[in-house]
């Protein structure tokens, strides 16, 4: 899986500590991480009056270095505390500015605010009037950046756990941590940067990073490049919708069957009618099918439980999308392997109830339980696959947030599924590759504008 890692502030720790053991000095990796951010706030900033807030942690340790590098290159800086600094890096930091300190309750605010009271070690919410005081310096600063995370966001959900302001830019250090990528916290910054500090990084939790697509071979025909089966129900447009976006995503060939016929092409898209259950029993058995999508437009009746349950007895690979995942939440049943779910947060609640933890955690148990992967979208979609393997979507358009959209994604997971027969790479790729599709439909579009888009967001990753 490609991308940057997403560490918990504990694995952050633990990484941290592995650098210790190998020899890194502690005091050198904070000179590190603040030159580092030094470097992003000077170029980005308007190296005008700066007031750096540290809090009592090593975060107020970089927030100090930082001071320290921006004052050396000319940028009239001033230093606020919380309080005493506590730990012997953010001591030794705050001995090599040699400025004043002010206290931050009374400081006066600045152009450009650097917030670097808390960050991975924050353990409960900022007392109300230091968080009212952040957000007063932060309204009235024209830039502001946030060192490793906003002082108080929960470091591993990205929930807030005091009065958070906006700002403009945030430092990650080291690694993505949840709060960066997780809403609501996510939602806080408007730019995110990676600060590289060199230390090793396990992780089986990254954040989504482009599509690697490519073009079909020389020797590739329609059912080697991957055939799609949609089962359409009583909604007609959501299972077109899904249709188009299969035969648009890279697929072969794809099969539609309802009980209606579309008056509209593409043409290309093998609409077949049924009638009764045993005729679709029927024409899904085709063994060269590579992923079968149920569920858009489906129906919640009788009629639409007995197609789930064709679904479910074939041996197909299963994309299960809206309805069908609202019917399976009512069913006992295994799904085939290599089987996707996209449920968005009220199908996700229906279908798993109400799990512990944070959005990825939630993703990953559901994924385990399922065996299935699982795409839980919403503005941060995080994609979890039974083995533990996470990939994190966020900075999507927030005009996705209107209706077929989801049917386009199910249509996409089901053609990249058949393409690639892996189920989370599939996933990956068709979430990047929605998400670049309605960043190049720019803003209030519909969804069928995404069909359109398509080829040229495939085009982009080959
Ligand atoms: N990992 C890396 O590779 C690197 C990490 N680096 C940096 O270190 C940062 C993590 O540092 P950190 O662990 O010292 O935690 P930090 O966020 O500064 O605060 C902890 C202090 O705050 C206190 N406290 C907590 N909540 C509070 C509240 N609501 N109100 C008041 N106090 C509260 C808490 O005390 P306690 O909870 O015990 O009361 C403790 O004293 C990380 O974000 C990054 O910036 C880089 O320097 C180098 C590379
Ligand atoms: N605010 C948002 N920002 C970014 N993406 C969003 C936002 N809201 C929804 N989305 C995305 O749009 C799609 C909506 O899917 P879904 O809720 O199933 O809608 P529908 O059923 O109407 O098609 C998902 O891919 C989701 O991740
Ligand atoms: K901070």
């Amino acid at each position: 899986m490609t991308g940057v890692p997403i560490l918990t502030a504990a694995q952050m720790r633990q990484a941290e500590q592995a650098a210790f053991r190998a020899g890194t000095d502690e005091y050198a990796l904070m000179e590190i991480a603040g030159r580092a951010a030094a470097e992003i706030i000077w170029r980005a900033g308007h190296r005008r009056d700066t007031l750096v807030l540290c809090g009592p942690g090593n975060n107020g340790g970089d927030g100090f270095v930082i001071a320290r590098l921006l004052k050396e290159r000319g940028v009239p800086v001033r230093v606020a505390a919380l309080c005493d600094s506590r730990t012997a890096s953010a001591q030794r930091a705050r001995a090599g500015w040699d400025g004043p300190v002010e206290d931050m309750m009374i400081a006066a605010p600045a152009v450009q605010l650097v917030d670097a009271l808390f960050g991975t070690g924050l353990s409960r919410g900022l007392e109300d009037a230091v968080a009212a005081r952040l957000c007063w310096l932060a309204e009235d600063a024209a830039l502001t950046f946030a060192v490793d995370l906003p002082s108080g966001v929960e470091t591993d959900s990205g929930a807030l756990l005091s009065a958070v302001p906006h700002f403009g830019l945030c430092i990650a250090l080291g690694a993505y941590k949840p709060a960066h990528l997780l809403h609501p916290a996510a939602g806080l910054v408007d730019r995110l940067v990676l600060a590289d500090l060199g230390i090793e990084l396990p992780s089986h939790v990254h954040r989504l990073g482009p599509a690697e697509l490519t073009a079909p071979g020389a020797d590739s025909h329609k059912y080697t490049r991957g055939l799609v089966a949609v089962i359409g129900g009583a909604m007609p447009g959501a299972s077109l919708l899904a249709s188009i976006a299969a035969a648009r995503s890279g697929a072969g060939s794809v099969r539609r069957y309802a009980h209606d016929l579309p008056s509209a092409g593409p043409h290309a898209i093998v609409h077949r009618q049924f009638d009764d259950i045993d005729e679709v029993t029927g024409l899904v058995s085709d063994e060269r099918v590579g992923a079968l999508l149920v569920g858009p437009g489906l129906g919640l009746d009788a009629k639409a439980a007995a197609l789930l349950d064709v679904a479910l007895s074939s041996a197909h690979p299963l994309v299960l999308d809206a309805d069908a995942l609202t019917l399976l939440a009512r069913k006992d049943r295994p799904l085939p392997p290599d089987s996707i779910l996209t449920p968005h947060e009220g199908e996700f609640h229906r279908l798993f109830g109400v799990l512990p933890g944070s959005k990825i955690d939630r993703a990953r148990s559901a994924a385990r339980s399922s065996g299935a992967v699982v795409i839980y979208k919403g503005p941060d979609s995080v994609i979890a696959a039974p083995d533990g393997r996470v990939a994190v979507a966020s900075g999507m358009s927030s005009w996705l947030s209107t209706a077929g959209t989801g049917d386009v994604l199910a249509g996409l997971v089901a053609g990249r599924l058949a393409v690639t027969s892996d189920p989370l790479r599939a996933a990956c790729e068709a979430v990047w590759l929605h998400g670049d599709a309605a960043r190049r439909c720019g803003a209030a579009f519909v969804a069928d504008d995404l069909l359109d888009a398509l080829p040229a967001a495939i085009a982009a990753r080959l």
